[in-house]
């Protein structure tokens, strides 16, 4: 049975941009309906391009383009909202036939093959190159030999799998079509014809990876390349798809997106481990960039355009685990998704991300530049969350349950930015490092305890240890005294009372005033300590709370809660980050200040 035959396939459906697909949008995104408020980030919109426009037929997109708080991003635009005045700017959805069942939750569609998909562990050995054939396919473009070599190298890096792709078919490959170069047409080149060509990576006679090694369809193992058929035909335009993201949607060579290209005197406004993990992160990157030269996959372009590749990566790529498509059908897409691990909704950056963490054999691990997804930007309360499906070959973006509720989901409102997490543990250094921007108060951050403090805290839990078995021995030797030990039952829940008690936190100070005086709220040391206070210095306020968790007692690292307010974006993200921890830092020395005095008075 075709896993995407052609009435599975909603791509076929959607695939043609046609009169039906205008009427179904929304009247404002049909009217090019500015609002007045938004006039500033209606100047600085972009104009879609007629390919961008044309690939957004292929997706299923309930968003638009807009600027909002967090810079550009994407704001829900629902298929039958009315007209909003919100500030989205530039419409690029709506592509919903009227007679097609619409899933609420599901926000944006994208088939992988319209952006780029690297298997980087599980799954078996040929879903590569069946990928890397369906991307051929779908794009009218045939890959270099080299090039596919590479991609199908599922143990190599993925950011140097991911960035090499991304030059050649941002970079290179729409030049040498234009050029009448090596992309000869109807063989692989520019689809003319409206035929989807059904190349493998690399065929040329050189490359490994010739016609008679395309996976065939074996009766035990379902195939999971779709039948050709169920592709729509490709548009002469659609090799030049990546270069016009490349062109109109993604930051350009110029422009910083993640801290990568930090100039020197920048940089050293960094805090000092921020500094060391864009250490890292850079030589890394730059052994990867001598790495694409010795294989010839620099395509002799500057410098300055392979950091950009990496800076994409960084800023831009997803990471997600899916499901292979089971010999019954298509995989649901919910359990598709599923992955234990807390890890499992990272975004971003599967470039530099940790080997360490292997998916489950079940599930396949995947590195992908997504289109329209690319411009979600983060909060660390998603109303939105990804998944890949490998059985339909398409990438989701789903309305998300928030807050601390499982069970009920908010309703999105039309005009809201939609925004997925990049990673629940992210710091404000990875965040910087990464995507250039950091939100002050996450909860991720942690400082590094002065040792003095965690040799008083251990002092102190020492002696309330003991001073709580004292307290349990006494009453057992009361109850002897009085001849009423009591049952071993009530013996062990008073032991366990005495223990449970240590848990919680003990509250030394309530809304009193420290030396400074501007202590408020509560203080309780040691296994939970909690504060929080307002600064005032000059016109601004700050609100932060510092946390000390009982195992950090033992770890030596302390915590600063939250205050949710997105730092501005670019290199004021360095002072903000500079601000920050060395808000962190004077915070805790206050906290020591105070634990010690506190200390003192218990001994
Ligand atoms: C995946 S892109 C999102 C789209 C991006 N805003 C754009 O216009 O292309 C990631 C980049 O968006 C920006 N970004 C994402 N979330 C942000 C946030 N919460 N606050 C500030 N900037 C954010 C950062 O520049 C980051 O590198």
């Amino acid at each position: 049975m075709p896993l995407l035959g052609k009435h599975h396939n909603p791509f076929f459906i959607l695939g043609r941009k046609s009169a039906r697909h205008r009427s179904a949008q929304p009247k404002h995104a049909r009217a090019g309906r500015a609002p007045v408020a938004c006039l500033a980030a209606t100047q600085q919109a972009l104009s879609l391009p007629t390919v961008l426009e044309e690939s957004r037929g292929e997706c299923l997109l309930q968003a638009r383009i807009g600027l909002g708080e967090r810079g550009r991003g994407l704001f829900f635009a629902p298929f039958d909202a009315p007209p909003s005045d919100d500030c989205g700017t530039q419409d690029i959805m709506a592509t919903q036939t009227p007679n097609q069942q619409q899933e609420p939750a599901v926000l944006l569609r994208v088939p992988l093959s319209c952006g780029l998909t690297l298997v980087t562990g599980g799954g078996p050995q040929d879903l590569q190159r069946e990928l890397l054939c369906e991307w051929q396919s779908y794009q009218g473009l045939r890959l270099p030999s080299q090039l596919a070599a590479l991609l199908e190298a599922t143990e190599r890096p993925p950011a140097l799998r991911l960035a090499a792709w991304l030059l050649w078919a941002s970079q290179v490959a729409p030049a040498e079509v234009e050029a009448g170069g090596s992309e000869k047409e109807g063989e692989g080149g520019v689809n003319g014809g409206g035929q989807a060509p059904n190349e493998c990576p690399g065929d040329d006679a050189t490359s490994s990876g010739d016609k008679a090694s395309c996976p065939q369809p074996s009766p035990q193992q379902p195939s999971l390349r779709p039948p050709s058929q169920s592709l729509a035909p490709v548009p002469s335009s659609r090799p030049h798809l990546l270069s016009e993201y490349a062109r109109h949607i993604m930051p350009p060579p110029n422009a910083a997106a993640s801290l990568l290209r930090l100039a020197d005197d920048q940089e050293r406004r960094l805090p000092g481990d921020a500094r060391a993990a864009l250490r890292g992160v850079r030589m890394q990157v730059k052994s990867y960039i001598s790495e694409l030269r010795h294989l010839g996959l620099d395509w002799g372009l500057s410098e300055a355009t392979l950091w950009w590749a990496f800076d994409m990566v960084s800023s831009r790529s997803f990471a997600a685990r899916a499901a292979l498509p089971t010999p019954q059908g298509p995989t649901d897409p919910i359990s598709a998704s599923y992955n234990p691990s807390p890890r499992s909704n990272l975004t971003g950056n599967p470039s530099f991300a940790d080997a360490a963490s292997r998916p489950p054999s079940a599930l396949v691990k995947l590195a992908l530049y997504v289109p329209w997804a690319c411009l979600l930007n983060h909060d660390s309360s998603p109303n939105a969350s990804f998944e890949a499906d490998l059985g339909k070959r398409r990438f989701q973006v789903m309305q998300r349950s928030s807050g601390f509720s499982f069970l009920t989901t908010k309703s999105l409102v039309p005009g809201e930015e939609l925004c997925i997490s990049y990673g629940e543990d992210l710091d404000n250094v990875q965040l910087a490092v990464r995507y250039g921007f950091c939100t002050p108060g996450n909860t991720n951050d942690r400082l590094p305890m002065p040792p003095e403090l965690v040799a008083v805290a251990r002092g102190l839990r020492r002696q309330m240890l003991c001073s709580a078995a004292e307290q349990v021995a006494d009453d057992l030797s009361r109850n002897v005294v009085d001849g009423a030990e009591g049952s071993l039952q009530q013996r062990r829940s008073r032991v366990f009372s005495a223990m449970a008690s240590l848990l919680d936190p003990v509250v030394i100070s309530q809304g009193s005033r420290s030396m400074d005086g501007f202590l408020q709220g509560p203080v309780a040391f040691p296994l939970g300590a909690l504060l929080s206070w307002s600064e005032n210095a000059h016109s601004c306020t700050k609100e932060r709370e510092v946390k000390i968790h009982g195992d950090d007692l033992q770890s030596g690292l302390v915590s600063i809660l939250p205050l949710s307010v997105q730092m501005p974006l670019g290199s004021l993200c360095l002072d903000a980050l500079r601000e920050e921890r060395k808000f962190m830092a004077t915070s805790l020395h206050k906290i020591l200040q105070i634990y010690c005095n506190a200390a003192a008075s218990w001994h």
